[in-house]
């Protein structure tokens, strides 16, 4: 579901103007790919910082990951800020070791999986549970691979204490918050149901990021802005939910990806 009119500065697919002012920085942001980026169908547009929320692979093997992280390193964003997602099974390492066998014939190599991806530079910024702050802008992002469970697959947690206690470590200075999964009521529709999370809803309304940039729901695609009501000084005025998720219900790469351009953090253009 795209809004009607984009909120100001952002666009969608390959066509858009410049940048406001060279000082500004392009964020692109996609999400679900599942190793389909070599897909005829798979264009990115040039931009400044790639943000990808996770399930980049299609089972997380470690071939997957390499082909994914391979991808990553080729692009010629300066920055790509990365989380996992439910697919990236080899990510996740404590659960792996104990459910390969559902997913692989062979025990793939965790340790090295999480290696590949964090040690990958090329401007690669691997977030588990932490933040990140941009050198060139100051602003600060949040990503967590978590997201409800359904069916047992990685970084999935049960909905209540656990799924809370890993939002609460999201700061409430998080300019950018990337999870794998949705808020509830946002994005988050799967046939007559919304299955997004109720307590990352509970965070968001307490932090106010200026973006919230998840997947996931691949059907449930599209942008979407919340104007928030006796904001606290230091929070947004409204904040701009994006479900990046490029691959469809079908797994096929046919969403194309959301831009949004911001200035410095402390300009007043
Ligand atoms: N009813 C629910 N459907 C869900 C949930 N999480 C995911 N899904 C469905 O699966 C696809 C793909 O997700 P993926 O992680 O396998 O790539 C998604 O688009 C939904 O249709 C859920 O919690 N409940
Ligand atoms: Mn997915
Ligand atoms: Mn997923």
């Amino acid at each position: 579901m795209l809004q009607e009119k984009l909120p100001d500065n952002m666009y969608v697919g390959l066509e858009v103007p410049s940048k406001p002012s060279p000082n500004w920085t392009r964020f692109v942001c996609v999400s679900d790919t599942h190793n389909t980026v070599n897909s005829e169908n798979f264009h990115l547009p040039d931009g400044d910082i790639l943000l990808h929320a996770g399930d980049l692979t299609k089972n997380g093997a470690l071939s997957q990951i390499e082909s994914a992280v391979d991808w990553l390193k080729g692009l010629p964003h300066g920055r790509k800020i990365v989380i996992a997602g439910n697919h990236d099974t080899c990510l996740d390492e404590p659960f792996y070791q104990h459910n390969w066998r559902r997913f692989h014939t062979q025990n793939q190599d965790s340790v090295k999986a999480l290696e590949v991806i964090r040690n990958a530079g090329c401007g690669i910024v691997y977030l588990e549970d932490e933040s990140f702050t941009i050198p060139e802008n100051g602003y600060n992002v949040y990503g967590s691979p978590y997201s409800p469970e359904f069916f047992n697959w990685a970084f999935n947690g049960d909905r209540g204490d656990f799924l809370k206690e890993k939002w609460s470590r999201i700061p409430s200075t998080t300019h950018i918050l990337m999870t794998h999964g949705p808020p509830v009521n946002i994005l988050d529709r799967v046939r007559n149901e919304n299955v997004g999370c109720v307590d990352l809803w509970e965070r968001v309304k307490e932090i106010k990021p200026l973006f919230h940039v998840f997947g996931h729901i691949h059907e449930s695609y599209g942008v979407v802005e919340k104007r928030w009501e006796n904001g606290h000084e230091n929070n947004a005025k409204s904040t701009v939910f994006i479900n990046a998720s490029s691959c469809s219900y079908e797994y096929k790469p046919v969403h194309k990806p959301i831009v949004f351009d911001l200035p410095p953090l402390d300009s007043s253009e």
